[in-house]
């Protein structure tokens, strides 16, 4: 008998992923992968392109039985009656919308109070009103504010908006056979996305798992918008809407719901109660899983939503792993070379930090940040030393990451790193010493994609409970706690 296969696809942010895998055991039997260009403000046609691209790169989807798209989130996708994008995404790492997003936690912060036990600061008032409508508090990357800058900034194109998508929903609609139609309107009401992606826009309850119009109204003035119909709400299945995903789909394969990249990578990953996984990707994340809503009053933590019925609550970095790709540059060498220079150094960097702010960071809130060397001399300034707090920055800042998915009281039994910058040794090399905790090391593969393959196994067996596959560890990383080098960014960062 021959054995059927699922694909998994990953539209992050620097490129597109294609993972052909086995639907009984998880393996990757084909894969492919292209780039999306530079940026924070992109037309999706070149998310298609890359995409088509992967595909062939796996040799297409002929054989393949369902599908499930993962994608980088809160990306603003706007589309007009005809289904051409109104404009350019604003990606999730685009600052932009940093005064909307204040503006709008001000505002609600100001509405009429409803209960007496808030704060009396508007602001403060403001975040935890968010936080109890849709589980998060408002920084530049979520979609919400996206959309209020654009009404704000871009009139005219706010009003030819007739439905506004996520990168994950626009693809999922484009391979379901959707498109762009030269005359007339096009099928709009066919955009579809789950719970886990649509709870990181902010116009969206994930404990009610209703749109919340009325915080959109805030942003966009009116609501007469069509937003994706959320399938796979309960997370008993993943089980696709025949009527209206996978119709089209080459060679009849059915479509499942899809998710946010987050979402789909703590599937793939299997992750129960006590996992926290840590992605070093273009963001950095550190994320568990809860089966009850998590609500972080402060707003530092994101409560975002699963794609099994659960929550993920999670703390984000903009900047992720290209500080590594920075530190290649600054200093012309390759990875192992910049682990190399790091381990001639020691722990602390002979006193050099560097804060990682390149691309502003939302982990702390801090959108118009930029990076900072500190603690330089005449004589620890060496290739070694800025080396070493390259890599440290990275893990520096996800140990914030982690400081507050704890706080949020989730239990850290097993640390799992994933990511492109899960391959680096040196990465690999400090982070149980900085984090102060082992770090488990599954195998090398592209977990986003094994956790869009096995939504999409589920979807097609229509059981339950997810598929049972088995995750490889390749090995646990140890080393003594060195609690100087966080300290000394913790000073430096204030
Ligand atoms: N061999 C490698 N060693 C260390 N880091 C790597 C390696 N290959 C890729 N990376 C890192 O992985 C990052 C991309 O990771 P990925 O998870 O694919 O990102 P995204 O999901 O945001 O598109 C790059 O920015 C780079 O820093
Ligand atoms: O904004 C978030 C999560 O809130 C990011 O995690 C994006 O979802 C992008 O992920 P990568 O492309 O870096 O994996």
């Amino acid at each position: 008998m021959s054995r059927v296969l699922v694909a998994g696809v990953d539209t992050s942010t620097q490129s597109c992923k294609v993972r052909v895998t086995d639907a009984l055991t998880g393996e990757v039997v084909r894969f492919g992968q292209a780039k999306h260009p530079d940026g924070t403000s992109i037309n999706p046609q070149y998310w298609w392109e890359a995409f088509l691209e992967a595909k062939e790169q796996a040799g297409g989807l002929d054989d393949v039985s369902a599908l499930a798209v993962g994608g980088q989130q809160h990306g603003m996708v706007l589309l007009d009656k005809q289904g051409n994008v109104v404009r350019d995404a604003l990606l999730w790492n685009d600052t932009r919308s940093a005064v909307q997003a204040e503006s709008l936690i001000n505002e609600l912060g100001a509405a009429t109070p409803t209960e007496n036990d808030e704060p009396e600061d508007v602001h403060a008032r403001g975040v935890q009103r968010w936080v109890k409508a849709v589980g998060s508090s408002l920084v530049a990357s979520l979609t919400i504010t996206k959309v209020a800058w654009v009404a704000q900034n871009e009139p005219e194109n706010a009003s030819r908006i007739a439905a506004i998508c996520l990168p994950h929903d626009w693809l999922s609609w484009r391979i379901a056979g959707n498109g762009p139609v030269s005359h007339g309107r096009a099928n709009l009401d066919a955009l579809f996305t789950d719970r886990s992606d649509a709870s990181g826009t902010a116009y969206f309850d994930s404990v009610s798992n209703e749109y919340c119009y009325d915080l959109l109204e805030r942003a966009l003035g009116r609501t007469d918008v069509i937003l994706p119909r959320i399938i796979n709400t309960n997370g008993t299945g993943a089980i696709a809407d025949p009527e209206i995903a996978g119709k089209n789909v080459e060679g009849g394969c059915i479509i499942a719901a899809g998710g946010g990249d987050n979402a789909m990578a703590a599937l793939g990953l299997g992750m129960t109660s006590g996992d926290v996984s840590v992605s070093l990707g273009t963001s950095g994340v550190a994320a568990a899983v809860s089966d009850s809503p998590a609500y972080d009053l402060s707003g530092a933590i994101a409560g975002f939503a699963d794609c099994t019925g659960r929550w993920l609550p999670l703390a984000c970095t903009i900047n992720g792993s290209r500080i590594l790709d920075a530190g290649r540059r600054a200093l012309g060498v390759d990875y192992d070379e910049l682990a190399y220079l790091a381990e001639t150094s020691v722990p602390g960097a002979h006193g050099i930090t560097l804060i990682p702010y390149f691309d502003g960071e939302r982990t702390p809130n801090r959108p118009n940040a930029k990076a900072q060397f500190l603690g330089l001399t005449l004589e620890n300034t060496t290739r070694e030393n800025m080396a070493r707090a390259f890599v440290e920055a990275v893990l520096c800042s996800q140990r914030d990451c982690l400081e507050f998915v704890k706080n949020l009281g989730a239990k850290v039994n097993r640390i799992l790193l994933i990511g492109g910058g899960a391959k680096s040794p040196a990465i690999r090399a400090y982070a149980p010493s900085i984090w102060e905790h082992d770090v488990e090391l599954p195998e090398t593969d592209e977990y986003v994609a094994i956790g869009a393959a096995r939504q999409a196994a589920w979807a097609l067996s229509k059981a339950q409970q997810a598929p049972q596959w088995q995750l490889t560890i390749e090995g646990t990383l140890t080393g003594a706690a060195t609690p100087e080098v966080y300290k000394q960014y913790a000073q430096y960062r204030g």
